[in-house]
C-alpha cells in the first residue's frame, strides 16, 4: 500500500526547498487549504441550503454576484486574516484591495490575490467551479503595504493554485519547483497527495473556446479554429472542442490530458474577459510549472505590465506545441492588421 502524504506534510517536507524562508509561506498555504475545507462543505450540499442564487449584488466588473461568490470570498478572507501571513488580499469581488491590519497580520510578508469562486455562473446547475490564487511577497519591507505591492508582473509570484470542486475536490499548487496535486479524501477530511509532479502533454486533441462567440473573434482566432476541425492523421486532427465555462475545469482537464484553452479579445470584449492578476497570472505560473505556455496571442502572459487590480487580458493556455501554433495563426492576424 502507497503512503499516504497530506498537505501539511507535503508542505513541511518541501520547505526545504526555500532554506531562508521562516514557514510563513508554508503557513499561508495550509490556511489556503482550510477555507478550501470549508467552501467546498458549502459547495457540495449548496442544493440543499438556501445558498444557490444570485446575492443581489454586483462586484467590480459589473457582474451580478452569486450567493457562493460572496460566502467564497467572505471565508477566503477570514482564513488569511486569522493566519496572520498575509497582509493584503486583492479579490476579484471587491473593488479595493483589502487591508489585514490585525496586529498578527498587518507586518505580514505576504499578499494574496483571489479569485474566490471562478465559473460561479455555473454553480447553480452542478457544474464544477473552482478557486484560483495567487501569491507574491510584497515590495516594501515595512510600512503599510499598498496597491502597489499588489501590481506585480506574474514572474514575481512566489506560488500560485487552484481548487476544483469537481466530481472530487482537488488542490493544485506550485512554489515555482513542479506542479503538485491533492484530492480531499472525505473520510479523513484532509488533502492527500494524488498527483506528484504533474506534467501537461506536449501536445494534445482537445480545444476549448466559447465557440458561440465565434463571429466576435480576431480572424487569427477563427483561423485556428477551423485549422483544429481539419483532418491530419500527422496531428490527430481535427480535434474535440471542449468547454465547460468554468477556467479552472477546463484548464484542469487539459492539463491533465492535453489541450489548449483561449478567451481571446472579441469585439464586445476589446482586452478579452479573464482577469491577469487573479485569474491569468495564476494560472499561466502553474501551467508553465508544468511543461505548458501561456501568452496572450504576442506575449507571455507573466511578463505582461500588471497597472491595474482587475485589468483584463486575452489568453492562449495549454500543451506547449498547441500554444505555439494558436500563436502563429495570431501573428498572422497581427501581421494584416500591421499591413492594412
Ligand atoms: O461564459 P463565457 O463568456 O464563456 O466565460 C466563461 C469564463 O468566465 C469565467 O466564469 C469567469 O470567472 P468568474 O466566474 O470567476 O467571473 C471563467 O471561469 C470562464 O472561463
Ligand atoms: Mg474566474
Ligand atoms: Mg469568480
Amino acid at each position: 500500500m502507497t503512503k499516504t502524504i497530506t498537505l501539511g506534510q507535503f508542505i513541511i517536507e518541501r520547505q526545504a526547498d526555500f532554506p531562508y524562508a521562516k514557514g510563513e509561506l508554508s503557513r499561508l498555504l495550509r490556511d489556503i487549504g482550510i477555507a478550501a475545507k470549508i467552501v467546498n462543505r458549502e459547495v457540495n450540499k449548496a442544493g440543499l441550503m438556501d445558498i444557490l442564487g444570485q446575492a443581489g449584488s454586483t462586484n467590480i466588473q459589473g457582474e451580478s454576484q452569486q450567493k457562493l461568490d460572496v460566502y467564497a470570498d467572505q471565508q477566503f478572507i477570514a482564513a488569511l486574516k486569522s493566519g496572520g501571513e498575509c497582509c493584503i488580499v486583492a479579490s476579484e469581488e471587491n473593488e479595493e484591495i483589502i487591508r489585514l491590519d490585525s496586529d498578527i497580520s498587518k507586518n505580514a510578508k505576504y499578499i494574496v490575490a483571489i479569485d474566490p469562486l471562478d465559473g460561479s455562473s455555473n454553480i447553480d446547475v452542478n457544474v464544477p467551479v473552482g478557486t484560483i490564487f495567487s501569491i507574491y511577497r510584497r515590495r516594501t519591507a515595512s510600512g503599510p503595504a499598498t496597491l502597489h505591492d499588489v501590481l506585480q508582473k506574474g514572474t514575481e509570484q512566489v506560488a500560485a493554485g487552484y481548487i476544483i470542486y469537481g466530481s472530487s475536490t482537488m488542490l493544485v499548487y506550485t512554489t515555482g519547483k513542479g506542479v503538485n496535486g491533492f484530492t480531499l479524501d472525505p473520510s479523513i477530511g484532509e488533502f492527500c497527495l494524488s498527483h506528484p509532479n504533474l506534467k501537461i502533454p506536449e501536445t494534445g486533441t482537445l480545444y476549448s473556446i466559447n465557440e458561440g462567440n465565434y463571429v466576435h473573434f480576431p480572424q487569427g482566432v477563427k483561423d485556428y479554429i477551423k485549422y483544429c476541425q481539419v483532418e491530419d492523421a500527422a496531428t490527430r486532427r481535427p480535434y474535440a472542442s471542449r468547454y465547460i465555462g468554468s477556467m479552472v475545469a477546463d484548464i484542469h482537464r487539459n492539463l491533465i490530458k492535453g489541450g489548449i484553452f483561449i478567451y481571446p479579445v472579441t469585439s464586445s470584449a476589446p482586452n478579452g474577459k479573464l482577469r491577469l492578476v487573479y485569474e491569468c497570472n495564476p494560472m499561466a505560473f502553474i501551467i508553465e510549472q508544468a511543461g505548458g505556455k501561456a501568452t496572450n496571442g504576442s506575449s507571455r502572459i507573466l511578463d505582461l505590465d500588471v497597472y491595474e487590480l482587475h485589468q483584463r487580458a486575452p489568453i492562449f493556455i495549454g500543451s506547449k506545441a498547441m500554444v505555439s501554433v494558436a500563436e502563429q495563426f495570431m501573428q498572422n492576424t497581427y501581421e494584416r492588421i500591421r499591413q492594412n
